[in-house]
């Protein structure tokens, strides 16, 4: 990651996710989000331990922080950083927020999620403090229907007022749990996920028995 994003950058999408593997549901709500959003760069950060994930077996940080360089390659406009992956603990989005805040003061920085991550938002270590450091915007994933949540949230969380941004994504029911099913029961992942993360998940013998 290019830390001094400074004069080049104003506008930043942080896109986190555990990335277990990355896949097009990911890289198409970031793509999207950036167009409609004019955002100058989207950067990955894949998580370290992930705060909310208790499956046991998560693959090694390393091997997911490798997958997303491979799948981000050829766009210019996205990026990653190693800053959860290098940090001890549950990889909590508020510690990362004012760790980025520190680095970009004045840039305008907006958190990306898919509906599903938004739903969970109020679990999240410190919500109202993330909502102090950053702006969400929530894209509409199959099977996780946020119109209700858009409908109440500011007027029960008025601290999200303008703050949260919905954004319509072509649906794509990608997930990286039936993705590591299918490859646990042999079954094609061609055309779910760049072609280099899946090469790479094979030539690691990832989640053959997970
Ligand atoms: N198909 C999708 N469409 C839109 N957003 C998505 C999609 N898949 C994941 N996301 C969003 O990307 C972020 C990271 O997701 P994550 O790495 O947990 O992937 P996942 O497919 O949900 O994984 P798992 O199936 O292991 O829970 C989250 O904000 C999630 O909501
Ligand atoms: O900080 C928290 O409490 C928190 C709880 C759940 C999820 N998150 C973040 O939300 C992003 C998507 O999470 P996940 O579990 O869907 O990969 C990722 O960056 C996580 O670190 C953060």
């Amino acid at each position: 990651m290019n830390n001094d994003l400074k004069g080049k950058v104003n506008r930043l999408g942080i896109m986190g996710g555990t990335f277990d593997p990355i896949h097009y549901g990911h890289l198409v709500a970031a793509e999207m989000a950036r167009a409609e959003f004019k955002l100058d760069k989207v950067l990955f950060i894949p998580t370290g331990t992930p705060p909310h994930k208790n499956r046991k077996g998560i693959s090694d940080a390393e091997l997911r922080f490798e997958m997303v360089k491979r799948a981000i390659q050829d766009n210019p406009s996205f990026d990653i950083s190693r800053l959860e992956i290098e940090r001890e603990g549950p990889s909590y989005t508020v510690e990362t927020l004012r760790v980025l805040r520190r680095m970009w003061p004045e840039h305008e920085l907006y958190f990306i999620t898919g509906s599903d991550a938004l739903l969970e938002i109020f679990s999240w270590r410190e919500a109202e403090e993330i909502f102090r450091l950053i702006e969400f915007i929530g894209a509409a994933r199959p099977g996780f229907d946020a119109s209700d949540f858009f409908l109440k949230v500011q007027q029960e969380h008025p601290e999200t007022k303008g703050k949260i941004h919905y954004l319509e994504v072509p649906a794509l029911a990608i997930s990286s749990t039936d993705i590591r099913a299918r490859v646990r029961r042999g079954e094609p992942i061609r055309y779910l996920l760049p072609e280099a993360v899946r090469l790479y998940l094979a030539q690691h013998k990832l989640y053959t028995d997970t």
